[in-house]
């Protein structure tokens, strides 16, 4: 669906490394930049997902999505950060397992924390994220990119095929946090799961030596003895050494 605050498509999108790509590190007024992309299977709700977040509002039909970026800024821990969502095409399931084109691995490649979305009333959706997770993992070696998982449509109930505990199973198993949402429904939970993504990336932004630096720093270091103090403990045990001699 093309919307508003709509900045460009991922096909148009700068590849990791190059320089327009590296321009891309600090949004609008030098704030420091969250890159989330959008992922899931066909229909499970991403533009619905992106949309509600983006504007607080569900609009109930949404255009067949060509993986549109959207940017805002949001607070996290008193800090203003701009944040780029990007939505991406639906996933097609094939026998012999995932099949993303191109241009989806170029979006997960370019982002720094993802979102899987399945829907509680499309049981092959959530059968999806853990390959997908593990896809996601793979295209980002040697790090662990954040990731969360979101069960849409519990508004959907009479036709749910989803257990809540299975998503929440599967998403600790992963090592991600779990939002079972509707966004038809609710924008808080929509809201609290990026919420949670854009922290965990802000933390995984800090410099590493920053809060090491701050704790050493705190801990109290041995105290050596100053002559002063020697002088006077040298006099003490000198002192009592006389006082025992005669003392006999
Ligand atoms: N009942 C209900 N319907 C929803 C919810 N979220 C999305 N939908 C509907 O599900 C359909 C698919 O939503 P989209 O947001 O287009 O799904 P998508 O994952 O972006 O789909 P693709 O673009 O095909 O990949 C639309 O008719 C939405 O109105 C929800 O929480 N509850």
């Amino acid at each position: 669906m093309r919307l508003i605050q709509n900045m460009c498509t991922i096909a148009e999108y700068p590849a990791p490394g190059s320089v327009a790509a590296a321009d891309c590190c600090l949004g609008a007024a030098g704030r420091r930049l969250v890159k989330i992309a959008v992922v899931g299977a066909s229909g499970v709700g991403k533009t619905a997902l992106v949309v509600r977040f983006l504007t607080k509002r569900f609009i109930g039909d949404y255009e067949r999505n060509a993986g549109n970026l959207y940017t805002r800024q949001v607070q996290i821990e008193g800090e203003t950060l701009a944040i780029q969502v990007q939505d991406t095409p639906g996933i097609q399931v094939h026998e012999n397992g995932l099949s993303c084109t191109e241009q989806l691995n170029r979006c997960i490649r370019w982002a720094d924390a993802v979102v899987i979305v399945f829907s509680i009333t499309d049981y092959k959706s959530y059968e999806l994220t853990g390959p997908l997770h593990q896809h996601v993992q793979q295209l980002h070696p040697g790090t662990r990119l954040p990731v969360v998982v979101v069960a849409n449509k519990a508004d959907l109930l009479h036709i749910r095929q989803v257990d809540p505990q299975l998503g929440l199973q599967l998403a600790s198993m992963l090592g991600c946090s779990f939002y079972e949402v509707s966004v038809s429904e609710n924008d808080n939970d929509v809201y609290s799961a990026f919420h949670v993504l854009c922290k965990e990336v802000s933390h995984k932004q800090q410099p590493s030596g920053t809060p090491e630096k701050r704790r050493t720093s705190l801990i109290p270091r041995p105290k050596s003895p100053n002559m002063q103090d020697l002088k006077r403990r040298f006099k003490q045990a000198l002192s009592a050494k006389v006082r025992t001699v005669t003392s006999v």
